[in-house]
């Protein structure tokens, strides 16, 4: 499976409205504040935009309401890994991508046989507290030899003029928050992340 270079994460189905129709083809929908059936129609929501625009939808988190709305791509961490239950994900055929910051937790992440492996956060990060270090590009090259053809995501304090380092150190799609939701001129910052990473596609 080939995964998009250009990864945003945003925190609503507004969001997802505004970057998509500008070409987005992979995004993931992160929502920590809601619940319920706020929780279900922001992601009903997002899916039909993105049925529309042709782009990936990931689940942050919620796999239930992701096999509920009928959801192809579900993202985990590991503590979410504790909860799931990963038959139950497997049987509704959803892709699943696992966040790793070691090697323990990239062993654990392997053992579920994921669509994707993310490393992070790879610089300082203002948008999350991680209880890792910032794990440098060196980092990223290390998990690359170690996942081969699994493709990579790298996460974490990462911007367009980071990005070509990032990949060069074998990072196959960069997941990105602040950098695109956080600018001043967040549709213009899609379309130069679009734009930048086009010749990966
Ligand atoms: C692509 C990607 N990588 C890592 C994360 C972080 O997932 P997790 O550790 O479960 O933390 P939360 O995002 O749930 O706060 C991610 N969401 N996406
Ligand atoms: C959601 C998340 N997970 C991380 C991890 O390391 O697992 S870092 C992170 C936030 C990334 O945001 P930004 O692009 O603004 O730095
Ligand atoms: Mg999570």
């Amino acid at each position: 499976m080939k995964l998009d270079p250009f990864y945003p994460i945003v925190s609503s189905s507004g969001w997802i409205a505004r970057i998509v129709p500008l070409g987005v083809k992979l995004v993931q929908l992160r929502i920590k504040d809601l619940g319920g059936d706020k929780l279900r129609q922001e992601i009903a929501v997002a899916k039909a935009i993105c049925d529309t625009h042709g782009c990936t939808l990931v689940i942050n988190d919620h796999w239930e309401i992701a096999i509920e709305e009928k959801c192809g791509f579900l993202h985990l961490g590991q503590e979410d890994l504790d909860e799931a239950d990963l038959d139950d994900i497997r049987k509704a055929g959803l892709r699943l991508g696992v966040s790793t910051h070691d090697g323990d937790e990239l062993d654990r992440a392997l053992s579920v046989s994921p669509d994707y492996i993310a490393i992070g956060p790879v610089y300082p990060t203002q948008s999350k507290e991680v209880k890792f270090a910032p794990q440098g590009l060196d980092k990223v090259s290390g998990w690359k030899k170690a996942i081969g053809d699994l493709p990579l995501v790298a996460i974490g304090g990462i911007t367009l003029e980071r990005a070509e380092g990032v990949f060069l150190h074998g990072a196959d799609s960069i997941a990105v928050l602040s950098d695109v939701t956080g600018h001043t001129d967040p549709e213009r910052r899609a379309t130069a992340w679009i734009d930048g990473t086009a010749g990966r596609r």
